[in-house]
C-alpha cells in the first residue's frame, strides 16, 4: 500500500497538496523545488526564458497594432505566462509523483543516468499504433535482450512518451528474435559491482518501472523464449502476461547471491501470493506456460511460437479489453491500479473522483442515447 504522501499520485489529489508533501520531506523552504533533478531544473529555466521572449514578442505586437499597451493586453500576457507555467510544473510533479524515490531518498537521477551512459548498446522501440496499442521492443538480440545502460535509459524516455500519449489504450511488451529478456547485461553487472551503484541502478529502474505499472494503458508482456533475472522482473510490472509455447519465466537472483531489485519481488508477491512467490524466488524455479496459467501468472499460452504470430495473438487478446473510448479504457485501468495500491478509503475517493471525470461525458452521453440496454 502507498503512503501518504505517494497515493498522490493518483486522480484526485492536487498537484499542490502533492507538492509540499514531497518537498517537505527535504528542504521546506524549497517548496516543490526540492524534488527537482539539476537537468529539470535547467530544462524548466530554458522554457521559461523561450516563454518570456514569446510573450514580448506578443506585447510588442499589440504595443503597435493598439498604439499603447493596455490593461487587457497585459492581463491576457499575465493569465497565459501563468497557464504555461502550471501546465509545465504539473507535467513535471505528475512524473514525480509516479516515481518512488527522489533526492529525499537520497537518490541522484543525474548521477547514476551519467553512469547508466557508460554503457552502451540495443535499444528500445516504441511503435503507437492508430489503434491505440502500443508496442514497445527490447531490442539487443545479440545477448537476448539483456538491459545494457543506455535501454534503462531509453526505456525511462519511453514510458515519459507513453505518459504523454493521451490517445493510447493499450501496451504490449516483447524481446526481439523470439526471446523476451535475460535481465541486466552481465558486463553491466560486473562494472557496477558495488553496493550504492547496485542501489542506485535499482532504484532508477524501480522508478521507471513503478511508473510502467501506473501507466493509464492496460499493459501485456507476451513472453517468448526466456523472461530471466531482470526480464522476469520486467514482466510484473504489466498487468497481464501471455506466454508462448516453450518459453520460460525465471527468477534467478538467488544463483546469483542476490534477490530481485527491479521492484519484482513486491510485485511477484502480489500477483501470486506470498507462498508461491516464496517458492518462485528461494528455488529459482523454471516456471513454464503450464505452471504460469496455475498460478495466475500467466493469463492465457498463445498458440504461436513465431514473433509475428505471437504478436497478432497478443493484439487480438488486448482487443477484448481496449474496444470503446479511450477515456473510458484509461479511466478502468486507473482505477484498477488505485484499487491494487491505495489503502481503502484513499482508492473509493479516487474511485468516485475518476468516475466524476466520465458521468455526463461525451462516451456516457453517446451510450445513453444509443446503447440503453445490454442484452
Ligand atoms: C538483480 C538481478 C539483475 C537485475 O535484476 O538487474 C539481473 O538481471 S542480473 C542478470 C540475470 N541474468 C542472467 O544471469 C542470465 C545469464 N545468461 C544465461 O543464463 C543464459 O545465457 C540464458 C539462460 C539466458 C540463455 O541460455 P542459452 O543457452 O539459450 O543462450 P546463450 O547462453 O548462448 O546466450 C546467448 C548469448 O547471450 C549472452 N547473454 C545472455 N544473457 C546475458 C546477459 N544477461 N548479459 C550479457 N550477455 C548475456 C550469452 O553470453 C551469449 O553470448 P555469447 O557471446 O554467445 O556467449
Amino acid at each position: 500500500m502507498l503512503d501518504a504522501a505517494t497515493s498522490h499520485h493518483l486522480l484526485g489529489c492536487s498537484p499542490e497538496t502533492s507538492v509540499v508533501m514531497l518537498g517537505t520531506a527535504t528542504y521546506p523552504c524549497l517548496g516543490p523545488f526540492s524534488v527537482w533533478s539539476p537537468s529539470m531544473l535547467a530544462d524548466l529555466i530554458y522554457v521559461c526564458i523561450c516563454v518570456c521572449i514569446y510573450i514580448y514578442n506578443i506585447y510588442i505586437f499589440f504595443f503597435f497594432l493598439t498604439g499603447h499597451a493596455g490593461n487587457a493586453c497585459l492581463e491576457m500576457v499575465i493569465s497565459m505566462w501563468k497557464n504555461l507555467l502550471q501546465t509545465m510544473k504539473e507535467r513535471i510533479l505528475q512524473q514525480r509523483r509516479m516515481s518512488v524515490y527522489n533526492q529525499a531518498h537520497g537518490y541522484e537521477e543525474e548521477l547514476v543516468k551519467k553512469q547508466l551512459q557508460q554503457f552502451a548498446g540495443g535499444s528500445i522501440n516504441l511503435t503507437k499504433e492508430d489503434s491505440g496499442i502500443g508496442i514497445l521492443t527490447l531490442n539487443n538480440p545479440k545477448i537476448m535482450n539483456a538491459f545494457t545502460g543506455t535501454m534503462m535509459l531509453e526505456l525511462q524516455e519511453r514510458v515519459t512518451e507513453l505518459e504523454n500519449w493521451k490517445d493510447g489504450k493499450g501496451l504490449i511488451i516483447y524481446g526481439a528474435g523470439n526471446t523476451f529478456c535475460s535481465g541486466s547485461d552481465l558486463n553491466v553487472v560486473k562494472a557496477i559491482s558495488n553496493s550504492q551503484d547496485g542501489m542506485n541502478m535499482c532504484m532508477f529502474m524501480q522508478n521507471t518501472l513503478t511508473r510502467l505499472m501506473r501507466l493509464p494503458l492496460i499493459t501485456v508482456a507476451l513472453v517468448q523464449g526466456k523472461a530471466i533475472g531482470g526480464g522476469a522482473e520486467l514482466i510484473t510490472a504489466c498487468d497481464f502476461r501471455l506466454m508462448t509455447p516453450g518459453s520460460e519465466i525465471r527468477f534467478v537472483h538467488k544463483l546469483m547471491g542476490l534477490v530481485p531489485g527491479w521492484g519484482g519481488g513486491a510485485r511477484l508477491v502480489r500477483i501470486v501470493g506470498s507462498r508461491a512467490a516464496l517458492k518462485l524466488l528461494s528455488g529459482a524455479t523454471r516456471v513454464d506456460p503450464e505452471r504460469a496459467l496455475h498460478l495466475g501468472l500467466s493469463e492465457e499460452t498463445l498458440s504461436s511460437s513465431d514473433e509475428a504470430g505471437a504478436l497478432e495473438e497478443a493484439r487480438a487478446w488486448l482487443s477484448q479489453y481496449t474496444e470503446g473510448p479511450a477515456s473510458v479504457i484509461r479511466a478502468t485501468k486507473e482505477m484498477v491500479a488505485a484499487g491494487r495500491e491505495l489503502l481503502l478509503e484513499a482508492a473509493l475517493r479516487t474511485e468516485k473522483d475518476i468516475f466524476g471525470t466520465l458521468w455526463g461525458g461525451p462516451a456516457n452521453l453517446q451510450a445513453l442515447a444509443t446503447r440503453p440496454k445490454h442484452k
